[in-house]
């Protein structure tokens, strides 16, 4: 290989690649774990302060945990939580629900000017002070008045002599709730990222020494955080890790075909003539020219992309930058110096088109993506060349032989035939059995297990999916013994083909093995070099040229020769083809491509990120759907451009879908909604706006003269409310014949689940009556008067159980909230419900309505108490659509101690519903003010600090 091929990228990629793993041995805990409290919940008011300021339902499991022991025990921290986890919470958090200060220290200032920025923006007030920031003096006064929650610091800064005294007086006048060490692996020189004003960190302890320290970072290996302990001086630190699991990633691996837009083409959608990704994408290149290339031929092919790596300028890598989290580029071609500082949270694909040089590079590289928590897709295209460059860097630098080791677990990821997801995962956590929750789709490997099976697609291959490769095994490696172990692959397919070329002495070409393997391709034998590898009969080593190029040769290994030698009636050697020996066998049928041709493993297999929920939407209304997201997401790009900040700042993809999916209408339905992420702060400044969109882009089918209910709740969804196939049958019955018994007879089913079938198409609004639900006016009367006498908060169904006759039933109550459910909906949506002569004419609570719509405060209260059941039942609809790092980092981690209970599901233990009160809206005071922190200018209306 040529040296000018090479670049300072991937040298200096090297440079940090062989960090030892959690795998490294006699690796131990310098602290152990506390048992956890299993009895401590979030009680309501942390949940409350959760939901307005930060717009989440629930904690993650292990950011209460850390954040109960920081509130309570004023305990020191050090959490390894992986990518997207939702590390910001946990410093943030205490501060804004204690009304102290955090001190949060990070070693990029680009990073904290967006959390400063997207703070501000959520009415967080928040401020940066580094030493190379200017006009500070009115910032300090206003920290020393105790104006923001969360201070930022450069690590310099704080430990510089105008840092520790600012300090020093913060500690005497303020509430000074923790100090958080944002990426702490910088304090270890073991680590990647080393800085050295970090190591001066550990004398914040020996400053505040009352103050809790928090230490978080995605990646630390056991010798890192024992450093990491150590050097920050934490005591008794509680130890969290969330384990390496990223549920919501989608992975995939195949060796690259002959056209490299060819190979793309799969993952990319075409509209109005122009090829693209379904949103943010990073394609990572091994070599500066590749990303020249491949940009190149993106291009041609209309793709809006750009290059990026460290050979272009530093004005020209911050703009590309820029332009891609402000969502102008959506693609970018990169090396690996696109890396530290990616702050963006919906990347949608990160594809490596060159293999990364180890699985540590690659499980960081594709980190990047979905840190949202939404399905994101991650596929490596690799060949036998991207190893040979890794092994060409491999030589030339230090530590070869660990490098080398981390590349060949890297081929053998690429090449596996198993669930990739957990391969990593294992890897990382250094244990094969993995307590994850299997999901069928989280690979191409997984999906494949419910294709029809290689023998049925390719030939060559029995029906255990083996291929004999015997003999294309002793040819291969007779011809590396025939040519004495001195050569590379180059040197023996040449041999074993039968090369005319000179560079085969002509001495050899007598020889037995010469050309045996003529009629197969060079890549079909490159493949086979690849397997004999990943099957360890190869050894490597170096040799070196006259002119003292060092170069890697192959011998045949111990393992090899065992083979080799065996006699041949009892030589066998049947396998699962690797991914880049199945796509070189023959085709028993004419298949039109690899994603769509059976077992093929697809790299476009994962969940359609915009289509995730189930529904039984017409594909006329996906389109439809689809073009309104489009046209929010348009709204938050200039959303984000009036107010200088990025669009994921303005509202997140899930907020868009959430939007575009339920079409809310006016504030408070919006509001209603609860949407994960949708804050008060982001209503209050965007709502409006983003409201106007669908306005103006949706047929006001709730002003329509003709519509029906069902026609505006097909438009404008209940939230969580959906049809599915089996209670469409339970209504075919039961539109015939009228009786639940009866179509719970006909189709074998017990009663409560035919009336769940039916109640959720209620709440859909098909036309069923209570009466033929068997909830006579009578017993209405009788549950909504119960409800009333609860104080109209209806927090479980048990009690109102208590409240009525004996012979009222839960079914009969659940459907009376039904139809209440379906009314305040209505309410939101500003529809008259009176015209609806079926069935809502029946409901009893009309009749007691002095408001326009029908509802007195008092039933509000009641009926917004019956969204949040509806919202009970998203979240299990999310749970079963989406993967939910909840839940599975909760049974799937292996942290040093367990994690505390969630909070149950209710709904998991019928009849009782998810405790609420009224919707929590926030107004907070925010005081106009320009920034005089940061260097980043914020505008003048997002300035807001504590009053
Ligand atoms: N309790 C929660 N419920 C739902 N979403 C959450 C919760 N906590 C955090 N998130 C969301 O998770 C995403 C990732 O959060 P955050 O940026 O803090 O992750 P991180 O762990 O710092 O990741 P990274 O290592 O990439 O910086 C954000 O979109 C955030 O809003």
């Amino acid at each position: 290989m040529e040296m000018d091929s090479l670049d300072d990228d991937l040298l200096n990629a090297f440079a940090t690649q062989w960090e030892p793993t959690a795998l490294e041995s006699g690796s131990q805990n310098v602290v152990k774990s506390q048992a956890t409290d299993k009895s401590d919940v979030p009680d309501s008011k942390s949940l409350e302060v959760l939901m307005t300021k930060f717009g989440h339902r629930q904690f993650r499991p292990y950011q209460w945990q850390i954040i109960s022991s920081i509130l309570k025990h004023k305990r020191d921290n050090c959490a390894i939580m992986t990518t997207g986890y939702g590390k910001s919470l946990c410093y943030q958090f205490p501060a804004v629900f204690s009304g102290g200060v955090t001190l949060v220290i990070s070693p990029l200032i680009s990073l904290m000017e967006d959390q400063v920025l997207s703070l501000t923006i959520a009415n967080i007030p928040a401020c940066l002070l580094g030493t190379a920031q200017k006009n500070t003096a009115q910032t300090i006064a206003d920290i020393l008045k105790n104006k923001f929650s969360l201070v930022y610091l450069t690590p310099e800064f704080c430990t510089g002599e105008f840092g520790i005294s600012l300090l020093k007086d913060m500690n005497s006048s303020l509430q000074i709730t923790l100090i958080a060490v944002d990426e702490a692996h910088c304090v270890s020189s073991w680590g990647h990222d080393f800085r050295h004003s970090y190591r001066q960190l550990g004398m914040l302890k020996t400053l505040l020494p009352e103050v809790p320290v928090l230490a978080v970072t995605a990646t630390a290996t056991e010798r890192v955080k024992n450093d990491i302990i150590k050097s920050l001086k934490l005591l008794n630190p509680q130890l969290v890790g969330t384990g390496f699991d990223r549920p919501n990633l989608y992975y995939a691996a195949r060796p690259k075909g002959s056209s490299l837009f060819d190979d793309l083409k799969p993952l990319m959608t075409r509209k109005n003539g122009k090829w693209g990704f379904d949103g943010s994408t990073i394609i990572y290149c091994i070599t500066r020219k590749d990303t020249a290339n491949l940009s190149e031929v993106l291009q041609n092919h209309q793709v809006s992309c750009l290059p990026y790596h460290a050979g272009l300028s530093l004005a020209v890598r911050k703009e590309t930058h820029e332009q891609f989290v402000k969502d102008k580029i959506p693609v970018i071609i990169a090396t690996i110096a696109f890396g530290m500082g990616i702050d963006k949270p919906d990347i949608r694909n990160v594809i490596h088109y060159g293999s990364s040089g180890s699985i540590e590079s690659y499980y960081q590289e594709v980190g990047r993506a979905g840190r949202d928590g939404l399905p994101s897709k991650c596929v490596a295209f690799f060949s036998s060349q991207d190893f040979a460059t890794h092994g060409f860097l491999i030589e030339k630098g230090q530590n070869s032989n660990r490098r080398a080791e981390l590349l060949s677990t890297m081929k053998q990821y690429l090449n596996s035939r198993k669930c990739r997801r957990a391969f990593l995962v294992s890897y990382f956590e250094g244990k094969a059995d993995l307590s994850m929750p299997e999901r069928s789709d989280c690979c191409d490997n997984c999906l494949a297990k419910t294709a029809p099976s290689d023998q049925s697609i390719y030939e060559g291959v029995d029906e255990r999916d083996f291929y004999d490769f015997t003999e294309d095994a002793v040819k291969y490696l007779s011809a590396i013994s025939a040519l004495g172990g001195k050569y590379g692959h180059g040197m023996y397919i040449m041999f074993v083909r039968g090369s005319k070329s000179s560079k085969i002495p002509d001495r050899l070409r007598s020889h037995p093995s010469f050309g045996t393997g003529k009629n197969k391709s060079d890549d079909w034998w490159k493949a086979i070099a690849n397997f004999l590898d990943l099957k360890h009969y190869l050894k490597q080593a170096k040799s070196k040229t006259a002119s003292s190029f060092s170069f890697s040769v192959f011998d045949v290994s111990d393992e090899g020769l065992k083979f080799l030698n065996t006699p041949p009636d009892s030589r066998k050697l049947l396998e699962q083809p690797t991914l880049g020996i199945l796509h070189l066998l023959k085709k028993r049928q004419t298949t039109s491509g690899w994603i769509s041709s059976g077992k093929a493993p697809s790299v476009s297999g994962t969940v359609d990120v915009v289509d995730f929920a189930k529904t039984e939407e017409t594909h006329q209304e996906v389109d439809e759907r689809l073009q309104l997201l489009r046209l929010l997401k348009n709204a938050r790009s200039q959303l984000a451009r009036s107010n200088d900040c990025m669009p994921y700042m303005v509202a997140s993809d899930f907020i868009l879908m959430e939007m575009a999916r339920h079409k809310p209408r006016h504030l408070d339905q919006l509001r209603g909604m609860k949407i994960e992420g949708l804050t008060e702060a982001r209503i209050e400044k965007f709502g409006h706006q983003l409201l106007e969109v669908i306005k103006n882009n949706t047929a006001d089918v709730c002003k329509s003269s003709n519509r029906t209910l069902l026609d505006i709740l097909k438009v404008h969804p209940i939230p969580g409310a959906k049809v599915v196939s089996s209670s469409s049958i339970s209504y075919e019955y039961f539109t015939s014949c009228k009786s639940v018994d009866q179509v719970a007879a006909k189709r074998n089913l017990a009663l409560s689940t035919v009336f769940g079938h039916l109640v959720s198409l209620l709440k859909c609004g098909y036309p069923i009556k209570l009466e033929d639900l068997g909830v006579s006016s009578a017993t209405k009367q009788t549950i909504l008067e119960a409800i009333r006498k609860l104080g109209g908060v209806v927090a479980e169904l048990t009690p109102i159980k208590a409240q009525c006759p004996d012979d009222v039933t839960y079914d009969q109550i659940k459907c009376v909230c039904a139809y209440l459910h379906v009314r305040k909906h209505l309410k939101d949506l500003g529809v008259q419900f009176e015209d609806f002569d079926e069935p809502l004419e029946e409901l009893p609570l009309e009749e007691s309505c002095d408001s326009e719509a029908g509802f007195d405060d008092h039933e509000d209260s009641l009926l917004s108490a019956l969204v949040d059941q509806m919202e009970q039942q998203i979240t299990e609809d999310k749970k079963q659509s989406l993967p939910n790092l909840r839940e599975i980092n909760q049974s799937a981690s292996k942290a040093p101690e367990e994690a505390p209970p969630l909070k149950k599901s209710k709904l998991d233990d019928e009849p009782r519903v998810e405790t609420l009160g009224p919707t929590n809206e926030v107004s907070m005071a925010s005081e106009v003010k320009s920034s005089q922190s940061g260097k980043k200018k914020l505008p003048a209306w997002l300035m807001n600090k504590r009053v």
